[in-house]
This record gives C-alpha cells, structure tokens and sequence, in this order.
C-alpha cells in the first residue's frame, strides 16, 4: 500500500473524511517549509500538497499568486524545495503531493525530476496543466517511481471524461469546485452538490474537492457529498499572517469534540 492507500483506508475505517491543506513553498523562507510542514501533520492534515512557485501561474488566484511571488523573490528554487521536502520526510509521515506547472519539470529535465522527488520521498503531484492525451510524457516515470499523477476534474468536463480520467490514479481525484481560478468564494455553484454526488458514483477513487473553500461551515457541508477537501489559499492567508490559532481550529474541523480538549 502506498502512502495515499493508507492515508485514505484509515480515513475509512474511521469514517472521517480528509483535509488537505495546500501550502506554497518558499513563503515565509524556504528555512520554514519543513516546520510548516510538521506543523500541518500536526493539525491533522491527512497529505499535504507544496507548491511550486512559478512566473506564469494560470490556474491561481490572487492570494496564490502573491504567495509565489514572495516565494520568487526568496529565491526560492524547485531544486531548494525538493531538498526541504527531503529532509521533512524524516519526520512527517502524511504523504506530500508537489503541485507545479509543466514548465518548471521541463526545465528541470524530466527524468532528472522524477528521480530526485523520489528520492526526496514525494508521494504524488499535481500538473494542471497537463491534460491526459499529453500525460504519457511523464506518466512511465512517475509509475516507475511509484508516484501517483493526481488529477483534475472540473464542473465543466464531460461525465464520460470523467470516468476515464478517474479510472486512471491510485491516489484520489480532484474536482474543482468553481468554474475559474483559485481563491476563497462565498457562494458555489447551485449545481455543486449533484455533481459531486455524480463524480462520486463514477469514480473507483477518493473524490476530494478544491477551489474556493474557506470556512468549516463549507467543508461541513462540501463533504456531505464527497470525501475530502483540499483548501489553498485560506492556508495561505492564515500562515502569511501567522494566524495560527484560526489555523489549528479551521484544520479541526473534522476531529470530534473531545479530541480538540
Ligand atoms: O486556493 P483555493 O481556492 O483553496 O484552492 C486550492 C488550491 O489553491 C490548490 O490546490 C492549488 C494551488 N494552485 C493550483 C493550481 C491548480 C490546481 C490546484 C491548485
């Protein structure tokens, strides 16, 4: 069982559902992504997804965006991320997804990619802009090395693409709540929750939604209809401010009362 597998049949037996926090690597200082980190396996984060700072951001919002520009003007590098993540898998054990752009694996060279995240102990990554008639450039790598491709689904892509697309990981799918970029909303979409429920029925693995959460009211709500959520640019904002108290009590949502005393 990989990191993913166990992660989600202890979710199961438990009959909780996951929280996965997105942070960017390189805000606040690449020194303190491997705190970060153990602070969110703290929490109880069930993985974490680390992203990568890129010029050209074309799915992130706002938030997100200032976030990596920080995180550029650190001098934050891919090479200076995957070491951090290295040395923090000697003491977190949630499974860490990285979440870039193609074009910084491009440059990095592929192989040369796949080999040092591995090394590293990185357990899957997210590429949105990666569609999977084009995924094949880097798909043998990434199962050679054992790393799950998470992928994407939107309100917008078709029931049978779903099924393709979802019959093809091992880790869990990512459907993305709003038809737009990333960043806290108030309102969803009125035909949110039956798409969720539609994802669900089609879908052999966990389906987690992202994009646009921001309260445990939502997140109560959301996963009435699906199994998890993953929340970006809140984090960012909490951590940025260094809000860690509205940190913790956000990523409790899913802990019963008598954890939390
Ligand atoms: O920030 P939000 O709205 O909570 O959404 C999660 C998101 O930030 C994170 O998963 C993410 C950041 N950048 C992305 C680009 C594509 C897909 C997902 C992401």
């Amino acid at each position: 069982m990989n990191r993913f597998e166990q992660a989600f049949s202890t979710l199961k037996e438990n009959k909780n559902k996951a929280f996965v926090p997105y942070i960017m690597a390189g805000d606040g200082g690449l020194d303190c992504l491997v705190d970060r980190l153990i602070l969110l396996e703290k929490y109880g984060a069930t993985a974490i997804e680390v992203g990568v700072p890129f010029s050209d951001p074309v799915a992130d919002g706002p938030t997100i965006q200032r976030a990596g520009i920080r995180a550029l003007e650190n001098g934050t590098t891919l090479k200076g991320i995957i070491a951090e993540i290295g040395k923090a898998r000697q003491v977190v054990s949630v499974p860490i997804l990285l979440m870039t752009y193609m074009n910084p694996i491009y440059s990095y060279g592929i192989n040369e990619f796949v080999k040092d995240i591995r090394l590293a102990g990185v357990d899957g990554c997210i590429i949105p802009d990666l569609p999977i008639e084009e995924e094949a450039i880097i798909t043998p790598q990434l199962e050679e090395a054992e790393i799950e491709l998470i992928r994407l689904v939107t309100l917008t892509t078709p029931m049978e693409r779903i099924k393709t697309i979802s019959s093809k990981g091992k880790g869990f799918l990512y459907t993305v709540t709003i038809k737009g970029i990333t960043g806290a909303r108030n309102e969803y979409d009125s035909e949110l929750n039956q798409f969720l429920m539609a994802v669900k029925e089609v879908s052999p693995i966990p389906v987690l939604a992202g994009f646009g959460i921001s309260s445990q009211d939502q997140i109560i709500d959301l996963t009435n209809y699906c199994d998890g959520v993953i929340v970006g640019s809140k984090i960012v904002e909490l951590l940025n401010s260094q809000n860690l108290l509205e940190l913790e009590k956000l990523m409790s949502v899913f802990k019963s009362k008598s954890e939390i005393v």
